[in-house]
This record gives C-alpha cells, structure tokens and sequence, in this order.
C-alpha cells in the first residue's frame, strides 16, 4: 500500500525517539512492500526557533493532507518562561484540535520482563491490561483562559455532544475487550463531571446494554489503578485526568518511555506519540527509550492503515527486545542499552522473526 506519513519530531529526546520509530516504520515498509512516503515538518519549540509558530501553517497543511501523523515531543525550558507569548505545547493543542482527534488511546500492558522495574508488587501486575480513552480536544484545556492582575481562570467545559462521542468509542473498544468501562469524574464537586456521568450513563445503557460502565471519581481512582489494576479494562475519561491518571498508569508498566497512544477522531487519519514530553533531563544523550515511540507506531499502522500484522510484527519485535533484557537506563539493574541499541534490536527481531506469506517459499 502507498501511504502519506507526516513526521513531528520536536523538542528534546522527541528526534531521537522519532528517529527510532522512522527506522521501524522504513523496515516494516520494506519487509512487506508497502511504500510509506514520509514528509518531516517542524513543531513546537522548533518551530517556534524557525518561524516563530508552534504549528506553522505548512506543517498543518500537511497533517491535513496526510494519511497518518507521528509525533515525538514538544517543549523545554527553552521555551517555558511563564511569560513567553507563545509556547510549544500550542502547537501540539492546536494540531490536535484542527484535526478533530477527540480520542486518545493509551494502552497499559506490563511486559512480564519489566514486572521487577515498576515500583508496584509484581503480583499485582501480571495480567494487567487496560485501555485510557482519554478525551482530548475539549475540557479545561480548552476553555477561555483569562488573567487579570493578581487572579487567573481556565474555563471547563463539555458539551453533550463532546461527551457522548468519546463515551462511544470507549465502548465501542470495550466491545472488543472484556466488555467493562470505568468511567472517571469529579461529579461530586464539578457541574461538567455531573453532565459527563448523565451523558456516560445513558450512551451505555442505550446502545451498549452488552457492556458494563461503572463510575469512579478521579481522586479514589489514582488510588484503585496502583492497588487493583487488573481489575480495569477501558477506562474512559476528560482531558485533564486522563493525562494525569496515564502518567501514573505508566508507573504500572515501569516506565514513562514505554507506553505509546493514538488520537482519533471520525477519520482514519490519527496522530500518534509516545505519551513522554521531551524529558530535558537526559535530552541529548542517546539513553531515550525508544519503546513508546515505536509502538506508536505499530498503533499507526492498526488504526490508521489497517495494516494488523505489521502491527503484531511490530509488537511482538518489541516484546522479544525486552525478553533478551535490552532495557534502557530508567528501567535497568545492569547494563542499560541506549536507543540506538534498543533500536538495533528491534529491528534484528523484525528481520529475523516478522515473516511476510509470498517470501516464505
Ligand atoms: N506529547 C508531548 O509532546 C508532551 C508530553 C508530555 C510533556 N511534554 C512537555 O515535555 C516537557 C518536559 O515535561 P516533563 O519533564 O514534565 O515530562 P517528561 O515526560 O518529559 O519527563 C518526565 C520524566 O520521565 C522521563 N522520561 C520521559 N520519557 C522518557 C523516555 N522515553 N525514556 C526514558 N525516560 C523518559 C524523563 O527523563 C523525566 O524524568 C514539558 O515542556 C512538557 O510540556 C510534552
Ligand atoms: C504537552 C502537553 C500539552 C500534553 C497534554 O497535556 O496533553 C502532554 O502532557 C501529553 O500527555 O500529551
Ligand atoms: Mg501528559
């Protein structure tokens, strides 16, 4: 298949988990015989640097026209002075917006070779799999923003519509999981908790009667992820707690670099990232993993190619890096591989264990 891919490196260890995931994406399209044309384009603090905008015009133009979009991180302390006019993490809200990707997939699966790097009990791991549906174009994110002299305001708010459309599609992915759904709010202090659990109670008992919804309010739900992990399956949430609740969620998998997430929207088209930032601490000195951004990319190739054993290759690459104990520095006890060698790795699984049907004979 021919497909149109636009490239976002970004700020920090964004070009260097995105030069990872281009390397797997080039050698996914070589084994199988896809061509893959991929268009680099400045965001965030780099574009603010080149053109004094986080999303130039000519990188949303080619977001707009492409089939995929992969992203590796924006931001810095740079570009973070509380009173710069223009930030790069604009540009990441703004793309995310002018596209319509209202949800964000953040799949959480402990590897069973990380189990002993994540600073929960191993016992209460295995076997966790979880799915957030984070809503991600509306929220407090989003609301006006005032600043007058000593007081500041961001406006939350949801409308119904915003509500039921991600509500459905967590669903709708629960269909095609364990059928379960945690829907997570602040309904006893904030009126838009309130319309989002009317509006989740009522989508799922009139068009997913299959599926169970229980509610869980944000701050016991930070709680119940670390203590009883495996007892959620989509869990679906606003913008601001699901960034929050993700971050910590990778705690259950050991690391921030090792989960990856896909935007969508009523297209295929997606935009896909590790969820990391650009981790100025260790920017620049080749010890990212790479994981997160890599398996952004087998999500790339699912969602918005329909490219499902790629995907598995992909994946299944990754899982035997880990199983040979290849960790990056934040998740080993001995010799920590950098991104180029964790990189090297997954591409030696891809070659030797990704198996396309017409090369076999
Ligand atoms: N999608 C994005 O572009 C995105 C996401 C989150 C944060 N940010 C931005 O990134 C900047 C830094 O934010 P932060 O420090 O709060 O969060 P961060 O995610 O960049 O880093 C948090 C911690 O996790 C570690 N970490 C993150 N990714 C890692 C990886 N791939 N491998 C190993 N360790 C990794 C970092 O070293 C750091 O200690 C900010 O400007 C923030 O706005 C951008
Ligand atoms: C950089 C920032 C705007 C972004 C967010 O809050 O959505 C990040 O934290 C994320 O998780 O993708
Ligand atoms: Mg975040």
């Amino acid at each position: 298949m021919h497909a149109e891919i636009v490239v976002l490196p970004g700020d920090g260890i964004g070009p260097e988990v995105t030069a990872a995931a281009v390397a797997v994406l080039r050698a996914v399209g070589q084994r199988y015989r896809h061509h893959f044309n991929l268009h680099e384009h400045a965001i965030g603090g780099a574009a603010i640097d080149a053109c004094g905008d986080p999303l130039p015009e000519k990188t949303l133009a080619a977001c707009h026209y492409a089939d995929a979009v992969l992203l590796g991180a924006v931001g810095g302390p740079k570009w973070s002075d509380p009173g710069a006019k223009v930030r790069p993490e604009q540009g990441l809200l703004a793309l995310r917006k002018a596209m319509g990707l209202y949800a964000n997939l953040r799949p959480v699966q402990p590897h069973p070779a990380t189990l002993g790097a994540a600073p929960i009990k191993p016992h209460l791991l295995s076997g966790v799999d979880l799915v957030v549906v984070r809503e991600l174009t509306g929220g407090i994110y989003f609301g006006d923003k005032t600043r007058d002299g000593g007081s500041a305001s961001d406006v939350c708010r949801y409308s119904v519509g915003e509500v039921e459309r991600v509500v459905r599609r967590a669903c709708e992915l629960a269909r095609e999981r364990r059928r379960h759904v945690t829907s997570v709010d602040k309904a006893n202090v904030l009126e838009t908790s309130r319309l989002w659990r009317e509006v989740a109670t009522r989508v799922a008992r009139d068009e997913f009667p299959d599926v169970t919804l229980e509610h869980q309010l944000v701050d016991s739900m930070a709680m119940h992820l670390l203590s009883r992990p495996r007892s959620f399956d989509v869990i679906v949430t606003e913008n601001m707690f699901g960034d929050i609740l993700t971050d910590e969620a990778s705690m259950l998998a050991g690391s921030m670099g090792l989960l990856p997430s896909a935007s969508l929207g009523d297209e295929r088209v997606g935009l896909y990232e590790p969820i990391h930032g650009s981790a100025p601490d260790i920017a620049g000195r080749g010890i990212a993993n790479p994981i997160g951004a890599i398996l952004s990319v087998a999500m790339l190739l699912r969602h918005s190619l329909g490219l499902a054993m790629e995907a598995g290759c992909v994946e299944q690459a990754v899982s035997a890096t880990l199983d040979d104990g290849i960790f990056s520095a934040e998740l080993a006890h001995g010799h920590a591989a950098g991104t180029r060698e964790i990189t090297a790795a997954v591409l030696e699984h891809i070659a030797a264990d990704c198996h396309v049907a017409e090369l076999r004979d």
